[in-house]
């Protein structure tokens, strides 16, 4: 494989739309927290596809009226509840002649147990050594208060978009979106809506995570990987534990599962979007490592390998697989007659799900283990990351307005998104919300001690104010020769 440098061009002087200067005055400061608390407070949890926290999605709805009363009077603004619980906000352009684009975010959060080990209980939002504490502050309701923040705040200066744009709020992303999203997207489509861009939550900024990288880097997902889980069950006859055979149901499947997570599906590194992220990092990597950086198709393998050794950057370079469910047995004394294992796989970008699906087969490869395909879908399209591109750009101006000190660069989200079920609105789809990631975040979403800071979730509001204002450039500036 061959990898090369990528410098993006310097792009020449930007129309300045940019009127409104990103400050905020220690009051606005006082307030966005107070909101952004009360906002992590509300337990608005998804259990499962069939059990969300109602109450709590309706307390939210009533939360956003309450604080944001410039975005929900404002003449500019439409608000419309979609499914029940989802949020889709019009924000009127003065010029109807350019073509929208869309922010997305989302309500719910994963369930979060205090017992778990939480330094605060989860829904608590206490604030420890300048963090705020609890379940969705980073996924991903610093987004959701974050976009509104920024609007509200715009709104009170007086700015007028000269770009249309929606704002979509999912209350159902953590269960695949079906009620939010996929509602959400079939409203525009029955409108004739097309987007120039789409921006939802995904990568962050990573900083120290990347041997080697002593710079903090943007990663914007220009996709995001597949998904597919099946399950892996084994039926075998009932009996007195007495006199037990040699295998028994549960132990015939933890071998096959065993068999699963010992054979990792293969490295991949170089052959999907991750291949740009190092290609346009390398001219950053601290002296020692330059001569890996500098000769990429040389020493791929040597990288891939070290990149395999942690959990967060493996997920960058091949197909995950995640045992997350493994169920059996009725009595100590019974020979159980069935048990059953759900496996869920996030599939790189290279690869699809029939794919994954012929691989698990042949290492299952055991009779007594009947492997049923649950649900999938291929990875995501990738989305251009050109000089040219214009929503690429300037999400990348919005980043080095806020964060002059880090370096912007394509990745492949390696969850799933909301934004999924937007490809048929736009081609240009992006996953990214400026939260630092340090060494130990990965560990923080869905997991314990989830948090933000509070200079952050100020920077995030920041972020948003300039991608509003920044987005009404009619044109993106000329590239410099
Ligand atoms: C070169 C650096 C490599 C770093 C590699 C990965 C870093 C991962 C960083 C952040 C991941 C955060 C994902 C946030 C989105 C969460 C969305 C979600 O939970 N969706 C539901 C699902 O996927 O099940
Ligand atoms: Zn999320
Ligand atoms: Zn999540």
């Amino acid at each position: 494989r061959t990898f090369t440098f990528k410098v993006n061009r310097e792009l020449g002087q930007w129309e300045n739309t940019s009127t409104i200067y990103p400050y905020l005055s220690p009051e606005q400061k006082e307030k966005l927290l107070d909101n952004f608390k009360v906002a992590v407070q509300i337990p608005t949890v998804s259990f499962s596809e069939s059990d969300q926290n109602i109450t709590a999605l309706q307390e939210f709805d009533l939360l956003l009226r309450r604080v944001f009363p410039k975005v929900f009077s404002s003449s500019l603004v439409r608000h419309e509840v979609v499914g029940n619980y989802s949020h889709l906000f019009t924000v009127a352009g003065a010029d109807a002649g350019l073509e929208p684009y869309m922010l997305l975010a989302h309500i719910d959060v994963v369930p979060a147990n205090e017992a778990d080990g939480w330094d605060a209980p989860p829904f608590s939002a206490q604030e420890i050594d300048g963090f705020i504490y609890g379940r969705g502050t980073i996924d991903n309701k610093q987004s959701v208060m974050g976009i509104l923040q920024a609007l509200e705040y715009l709104l009170e200066r007086g700015y007028t978009p000269r770009r249309t744009f929606y704002i979509g709020l999912g209350h159902d992303e953590e269960i695949n979106g079906e009620e939010g999203a996929v509602k959400i997207v079939n409203l525009l489509k029955s409108r004739g809506v097309k987007l120039l861009y789409v921006l939802d939550e995904g990568l962050t900024i990573m900083d120290g995570v990347v041997d080697g990288l002593n710079e903090p880097a943007a990663l914007i997902g220009v996709s995001e990987k597949g998904q597919t889980t099946v399950k892996l069950s084994v039926s075998t006859p009932p009996g007195h534990s007495s006199m037990p055979p040699r295998e028994s149901s549960i132990g015939i499947l933890a071998s096959a599962v065993a068999r699963l997570e010992k054979n990792r599906m293969p490295n991949l590194f170089g052959h999907g979007p991750e291949r740009a992220t190092f290609e346009h990092l390398a001219h950053k990597f601290g002296w020692s490592y330059r001569m890996i950086m500098s000769n990429l198709w040389l020493f791929s393998s040597l990288l891939s390998s070290v990149l395999e050794g942690q959990p967060d950057t493996n997920a960058f370079v091949r197909t995950t697989t995640a045992v997350t469910m493994f169920n059996s047995g009725v009595k100590i004394n019974v020979m159980p007659a069935y048990a059953e294992a759900f496996v869920n796989f996030r599939i790189h970008s290279s690869q699809t799900v029939q794919e994954v699906l012929n691989l698990i087969e042949s290492t299952v490869s055991d009779k007594r283990v009947k492997v049923e395909f649950i649900n999938g879908f291929d990875p995501l399209p990738i989305s251009s990351y050109e000089d040219d591109t214009f929503g690429y750009q300037i999400i990348k101006k919005s980043v080095q307005d806020i964060f002059p000190q880090v370096t912007v660069t394509p990745g492949i989200c390696v969850a799933n998104t909301d934004s999924r079920h937007y490809t048929q609105l736009s081609p240009d789809i992006y996953r990214f919300a400026p939260s630092w990631y340090k060494p130990g975040d990965s560990a923080r979403f869905h997991g314990v001690n989830e948090r933000i800071s509070i200079q952050n979730y100020e920077e995030i509001v920041l972020f948003y104010f300039q991608l509003m204002q920044n987005s009404d450039v009619r044109n993106l500036p000329t590239l410099r020769s």
